[in-house]
């Protein structure tokens, strides 16, 4: 049966990747809990750089290990090991990784897009938002994780694939967004049929040999749902704020809360909800149509104890003003400036 003590010596065995000494060895295990009926094991880990390539590699080692020991799900929390513990293991990081220590933090947010079934518009969510971002000013990268129904490259629109230079995959820009997407490595649309490690080497290299640059925010699209693949995902990527997508149905949004419990259950904090297909309204009359019911993104809120960022109405983007992109919203189109609300409450709220 799995306890602490097995999770903290498993752990303890994996190096700091900055650091090269072990876990054990730089107190780096800061706080393990187990909770055996549910098989569910929960780390907090200190390294000596966060938010990077090398702390989501060892993300996947640490999942994997404790998985091993006999855990069915994961959650991992990461912090940067203070000062003092810094300044003691130093001198066995290389030159290069000395210097790299002491560079400003790479301080990006993550903010994943979560949904509890497919079809609720968490692609278009993720697209908007991303651009919307980029639209305020702020440095924006956009990973379709959804990595079994990709979708992002044909809602912006994006017909080139990304180009390698120098062993980097540079990642397409398009309306001040870099993208990544696991349509740019799949032939013809095939179906991607992979799990487990495999999974867990695809989002390493979208995070590890994606030259992102600079960012302020990178915008997960999480597959839908809350099967295995989610929660791999969950696990596998760095913990993040979420921000959940529903319909206004009240079963959409009991079926969401589920997501919701799973990001907290992976260690992932919940930022707000967003209601998508609020209500149609009439061009000729103005009236509002609750088409798919009414109330659910706000009990969703309740439920999960956040609050609603907004509500998106029904409604297509007009292709010709946003360069053919078929899910982008212009800056003037009434949900691009509803995208635009949502945006800026998201910057106010993790303070970027
Ligand atoms: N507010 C909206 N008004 C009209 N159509 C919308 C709206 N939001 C999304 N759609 C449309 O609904 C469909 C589903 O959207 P989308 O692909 O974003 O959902 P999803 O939750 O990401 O689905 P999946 O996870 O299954 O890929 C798309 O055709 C999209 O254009």
């Amino acid at each position: 049966m799995i306890n602490e003590q097995i999770v903290r010596d498993v752990v303890g065995e994996l190096k700091d990747p900055f650091l090269h000494r072990t876990l054990a060895e730089t107190d780096g295990v800061i706080s393990v809990s187990v909770k055996p009926e549910k098989k569910h094991v929960s780390v907090k880990l200190a390294i000596a750089k966060v938010n990077t390539a090398e702390q989501m590699s060892l993300q996947m080692k640490v999942v994997e290990v404790i998985k091993a020991a006999g855990a069915e799900s994961v959650g991992i929390r990461f912090e940067q090991l203070p000062p003092t513990a810094l300044e003691k293991f130093r001198g066995t990081a290389t030159e290069a990784e000395a210097q790299d220590l002491l560079s400003p933090l790479n301080n990006i947010e993550f903010i994943s897009i979560a949904s509890g079934k497919g079809g609720v518009g968490k692609s278009t969510v993720s697209v908007n938002l991303a651009v919307s971002l980029a639209r305020l000013g702020k440095k924006v990268g956009l990973i379709d994780a959804d990595i079994y129904g990709f979708s992002v490259p044909d809602m912006m629109g994006i017909t080139e694939l990304p180009v390698i230079k120098e062993n980097r995959i540079i990642p397409v820009e398009r309306f001040g967004v870099k993208v990544i997407s696991m349509g740019f490595f799949v032939e013809d649309n095939a179906p991607v049929v992979w799990r487990g490690p495999m999974l867990g080497k695809v989002l390493d290299q979208f995070f590890r040999d994606v030259d992102w640059g600079p960012l302020d925010y990178l915008i997960l699209d999480l597959p839908p749902g809350t099967g295995d693949v989610a929660l791999d995902i969950h696990q596998m990527i760095p913990s993040s704020k979420e921000v959940v997508v529903t319909t206004p149905h009240p079963t959409a949004a009991f079926v969401a809360a589920r997501a919701g419990a799973m990001a907290l259950q992976t260690d992932h904090s919940i930022l707000g909800v967003i209601e998508n297909m609020a209500w149609f309204e009439s061009k000729t009359t103005g009236e509002k149509e609750y088409v798919f019911g009414q109330g659910g993104g706000t009990r969703l809120a309740e439920e999960l104890r956040t609050e609603l960022l907004g509500q998106i109405p029904l409604g297509q983007p007009d292709w010709s003003e946003t360069d053919f992109a078929p899910s982008v919203y212009a800056q003037d189109h009434p949900i691009g400036q509803t995208y635009a609300e949502i945006a800026q409450a998201i910057i106010d709220k993790t303070q970027k």
